[in-house]
């Protein structure tokens, strides 16, 4: 796909130790300013397979590619700088600083992202706040003090700050009650539309599904692989 934020192709990745886990990837791509639910079970791969999209972790072989760049071709600072620049990522455990404010929170992926810096406005932060609902006021607060919804939104705030072009969620309503989930992704969907990002997010809950443009079963696109030690 040519226009893609995102291209796996061949690739093979597996856990180091006991009881390895592996996965390959043969053919998969997200397509610019395409929203797509992954489901799977718990356990079948899917933070395995955000790892290696975000280049956390590197493909044994295959190729990755993020807005066309092969995350291959790049060495560990390099890489760190494209997720930083392209991708904003919303953990499962949100991965906020406690003792830091909202405000430093949400800026933080800025500070290793040069171009993604030059796209934010003045007061986008507490503009993003205040569309998550978010109080007035929040961005000076500790991120250890908030409870955990506002976590989760300010986890989201710091993804979304810069426009980055492809949004990785790994389970991001988990903690979250129907009715908040729903407005949540409401939320989340109203943002990327504006900024037309893509957006990969996965999930065991089929009801996430209506709202994305595809929903794919990780076992469509992925093959695992289980050894015992
Ligand atoms: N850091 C790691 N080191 C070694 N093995 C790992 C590591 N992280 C995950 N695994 C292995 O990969 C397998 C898949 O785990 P993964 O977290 O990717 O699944 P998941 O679908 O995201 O599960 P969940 O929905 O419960 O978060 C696990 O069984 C585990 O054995």
């Amino acid at each position: 796909m040519q226009d893609a934020a995102l291209t796996l192709r061949d690739v093979g990745f597996r856990w180091p130790g006991r009881d390895a886990f592996g996965l390959s990837v043969p053919d998969f791509a997200l397509a610019r300013g395409e929203s797509l639910l992954l489901l799977g079970e718990s356990g079948s791969g899917k933070s395995t397979l955000l790892s290696l999209i975000c280049g956390i972790v590197t493909a044994d072989h295959g190729q990755v590619a993020v807005g066309g760049t092969d995350l291959a071709s790049l060495r560990a600072g390099a890489r760190d700088r494209l997720r930083a620049e392209q991708i904003g990522v919303i953990f499962q455990q949100f991965n906020l600083l406690p003792y830091a404010s909202v405000s430093d929170n949400i800026h933080l992926p800025l500070r290793f992202a040069p171009a993604r810096r030059k796209r934010t406005t003045p007061g986008e932060a507490a503009a993003l706040c205040a569309a998550l609902g978010l109080p007035a006021g929040i961005l000076s607060a500790r991120a250890g003090r908030l409870s955990v919804g506002q976590q989760q939104r300010v986890a989201v705030a710091r993804a979304l700050i810069g426009q980055p072009p492809l949004i990785v969620a790994d389970e991001p309503t988990s903690a979250l009650d129907a009715a908040t989930q729903d407005g949540f992704l409401g939320l989340l969907f109203e943002r990327i539309a504006a900024s037309g990002s893509s957006l990969l997010m996965v999930s065991h809950d089929e009801r996430l599904g209506r709202r994305f443009d595809r929903v794919v079963r990780l076992s469509d696109i992925v093959q695992t692989q289980r050894t015992a030690a």
